[in-house]
């Protein structure tokens, strides 16, 4: 299979989800998190999730992360550049749904990416190696690019791992990845 046909398929997926089990898979996702070793961070990046798409809810998490202070960082996508804009999100931020249906932040602080220490990474696939498989394109990949080293890259999943997922140059790993029943840790 080849990424468009794993793309198929885990869109088919997650279409088979009703909204209630989607919820109960998001909580399973966000109490799994807390039992990794990754609350210590100042700085946490999270994707607000595309409803319509069945994304993770990841309100979850961002109730967790408020409740432990933590600075939370959100991006605004630039759908020409397939760049991403991030920003501290604060009392006074706007959320604005785009036209994609993600939730963004009308401005703020801006952050950088070499700022992050943590960002939880929305998916459709991932494999036993870490690597991840996104809507295809490359958001995600320009974005860790500049990220530095030691941050970690969390994937979020409702599914189990593939054995092997097809990959390109540009493609970087994961170093975990959460599901409702499982930690991967690569
Ligand atoms: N919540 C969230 N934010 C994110 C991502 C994501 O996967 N999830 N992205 C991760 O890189 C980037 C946005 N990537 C996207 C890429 C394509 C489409 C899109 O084509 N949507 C179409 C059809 C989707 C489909 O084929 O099923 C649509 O909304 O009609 C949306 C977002 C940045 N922000
Ligand atoms: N750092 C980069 N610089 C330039 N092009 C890139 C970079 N990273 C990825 N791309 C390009 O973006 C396109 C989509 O990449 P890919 O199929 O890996 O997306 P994806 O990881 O599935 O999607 P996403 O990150 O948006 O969720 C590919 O053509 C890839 O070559």
């Amino acid at each position: 299979m080849n990424k468009s046909d794993y793309r198929a398929k885990y869109k088919d997926l997650r279409a088979t989800l009703s909204a209630e089990n989607c919820d109960d898979k998001s909580l399973a996702i966000a109490n799994n998190l807390l039992q990794l070793d990754i609350w210590d961070f100042e700085f946490y990046h999270l994707f607000l999730s595309i409803e319509k798409l069945k994304e993770i809810n990841t309100e979850y998490i961002l109730n967790i992360l408020s409740g432990k202070d933590k600075n939370i960082v959100l991006s605004k996508s630039d759908f020409k550049s397939a760049s991403m804009t991030h920003y501290l999100l604060t009392d006074s931020t706007l959320l604005k749904t785009n036209a994609w249906g993600i939730p963004e932040p009308q401005n703020g602080i801006q952050m950088q990416p070499e700022q992050l220490d943590v960002v939880f990474i929305p998916l459709l696939a991932f494999d036993k190696r870490g690597n991840r498989l996104g809507y295809g394109k490359g958001f995600y990949d320009r974005f860790l690019k500049n990220c530095k080293p030691s941050c970690l890259k969390i994937g979020l999943s409702f599914f189990e791992a593939e054995e092997e997922l097809p990959t390109n140059i540009d493609d970087i790993a994961l170093t975990h990845c959460i599901t409702p029943d499982k930690i991967y840790t690569f």
